[in-house]
């Protein structure tokens, strides 16, 4: 009997994986499959928008379509550069398709979400999701309703037309129906849009909700965005066989100076000589004649050789230390906020950045830990923060050694952006563990840690000082009184000089300055000028 007799072997196609296996991209109940939805819809919004320099206004609209069934309506619309109509089935209804398979920091990077949303509605209420879009400068609005075939992984165009766009919008709008929770939902919907509106404040939001009164609108802060990223082409370190092979079929007569210097990031002739010379090939070989030892030997050479530039960080696109400042400003309504924006670093030829933003008193309730938000690529990370290497890391820090004692009101907002963000599954929601990521986000966080000690410290100097100045005014009251009494002099001009002889041995300049919280020059050189590493 042949094996084929008792075991069944059959190929399964993408979406058919997914439409199986959606936990995996964060649709595992009705609550989250909500959550999940609205944020790809929303992430796809942003990148259609801010990576074009669009100030993004996104209206998120939520309606029950059969309450008795749990059927929920979203709905979804930007402002963005839309997508032109001939995509619009494929965008939608073939899982892997995505105009983001880039070297270029984007929300997306799998090309999945989308796909998500009409798979989950699908297999829900069995209800085509219905896509209106706009390109930049169309005369024309397009509009579809689609499903998926999932066995083909193909789209299913339900319905289809154009109508005249008479008023020049441009953008996307998509209405999907699921079953869902919305009430269960809404907090962490909530939760999302704030955390994202931390990061980017150049954006508007409106979510309506289905009852009454359910309506929250988050307003543009700051008109000032991030510069977009540019394309880049991948770093030497980066690479694997896989990609080399790709690329050589593109051209396999190319000699091997070319096609290094052509290929990848930063790769100039002379690099490229030094390189070829220490993997001992010659400059004018084609690149197609390698045979396959030679091949392998060239793809580890590439990842061993330390000739190579640092990887470039044009692909990238932080949001800055002056806009992550206002919008944590906005969104949590601190006393105060530090922030930094960290130079360019890499891992295994992968650029990234990492920003951090300690708030601290003001609005943030007390407590025992510091509260965290986790971004990365200026996604909020909400799920999953047990797993994720900011927490690991906020939690190794003595802090202590910044003058806090818990419980306290601290926040740390950690970003990280990168062509390649190591999340730790398809519903990217927690950072893998990658040294050359922790030790940049160790350094992020202590160095807003720092400038947060520096503030406790002035902060303790003015009220030691506020204390003094209190306590010597009032003998100073009884002495002026007595003086006055005994030289008969005016007391007005006692208590003038008085006060200026107590504000000079406590070195205040201006007591109004010492109200608006800020210590004359003399202090502030005094206090921790020389602010040192703790040795934690
Ligand atoms: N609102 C939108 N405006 C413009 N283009 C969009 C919009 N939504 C989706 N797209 C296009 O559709 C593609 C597929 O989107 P999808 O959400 O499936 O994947 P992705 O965003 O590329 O990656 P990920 O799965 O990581 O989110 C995007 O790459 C983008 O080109």
């Amino acid at each position: 009997m042949g094996t084929n007799d008792i075991v069944k072997f059959e190929a399964l196609s993408p979406a058919e994986f997914f439409r199986r296996n959606r936990e995996i991209a964060g649709f595992s109940n009705p609550t989250r499959a909500i959550y999940q939805t609205i944020r790809e819809l929303v992430e796809n919004s942003l990148d259609a928008t801010e990576t074009f320099k669009i100030l993004p206004s996104i209206k998120i609209y939520i309606d029950y379509a059969n309450q008795s069934r749990s059927w929920i309506s979203i709905y979804v619309e930007d402002n963005g550069i839309g997508i032109p109509g001939d995509e619009i089935p494929n965008v939608f209804g073939r899982v892997f398709y995505s105009s983001k398979y880039r070297i270029k920091q984007h929300r997306g990077i799998f090309g999945l979400g989308a796909k998500m949303v009409v798979l989950y509605a699908q297999s829900t209420t069995n209800t085509p999701i219905l896509v209106r879009s706009a390109p930049l400068r169309s005369n024309v609005i397009y509009e579809y309703q689609l499903m998926i075939d999932i066995t083909k992984n193909e789209p299913v165009i339900m319905s289809q037309r154009t109508m005249e766009n008479k008023y020049g919008w441009h953008g996307t709008a998509i209405r999907v129906v699921l079953e869902g929770d919305w009430s269960k939902a809404k907090r962490r919907v909530e939760e999302y849009l704030r955390r994202t509106a931390m990061v980017a404040p150049y954006a508007e939001f409106v979510l309506r909700g289905p009852d009454e009164d359910d309506a929250i609108k988050i307003p543009r802060v700051t008109t000032k965005m991030p510069d977009p990223p540019k394309e880049g082409l991948p770093h030497p370190k980066s690479v694997d066989v896989e990609l080399i092979k790709q690329l050589i079929q593109k051209n396999p007569d190319l000699p091997l100076l070319e096609f290094l210097t052509e290929n990848f990031d930063g790769v100039g002739e002379t690099i490229a000589k030094t390189f070829i010379d220490f993997v001992g090939l010659q400059p004018d070989m084609p690149v197609g004649k390698l045979i396959n030892d030679e091949l392998i030997n060239f793809v580890t050479k590439m990842r061993e050789f330390n000739g190579w530039r640092r990887p470039r960080a044009d692909w990238l696109s932080p949001i800055g230390e002056d806009i992550l400042a206002e919008g944590v400003k906005f969104v949590l309504r601190p006393e105060v906020v530090f922030t930094v924006t960290r130079k360019p670093s890499s891992y295994m030829g992968n650029p990234f950045i990492v920003e951090a933003a300690l708030a601290w008193g003001g609005a943030i309730e007390p407590s025992d830990n510091p509260i965290i938000y986790r971004f990365a690529n200026k996604v909020p990370l909400i799920y999953d923060e047990g797993n994720d290497v900011i927490r690991k890391i906020v939690d190794e820090i003595d802090w202590t050694q910044y003058k806090v004692k818990f419980p306290a009101p601290l926040a740390i907002v950690v970003h990280i952006c990168s062509t390649k963000i190591p999340y730790a599954s398809a519903g990217k929601e927690a950072i893998a563990e990658v040294p050359e990521i922790e030790s940049e986000v160790r350094n992020a966080i202590r160095e807003v840690a720092r400038k947060l000690r520096l503030y406790i410290t002035r902060k303790e100097k003015e009220q030691e000082l506020l204390m003094k100045y209190a306590i010597f005014s009032m003998y100073a009251e009884e002495v002026v009184n007595a003086l006055s009494y005994v030289t008969k002099a005016d007391i007005e001009e006692l208590r003038s000089s008085m006060t200026t002889l107590i504000k000079e041995k406590l070195k205040i300049r201006r007591f109004e300055d010492l109200l608006n919280n800020s210590l004359s020059s003399e202090d502030e050189n005094n206090s921790e000028a020389q602010d040192h590493e703790p040795s934690s």
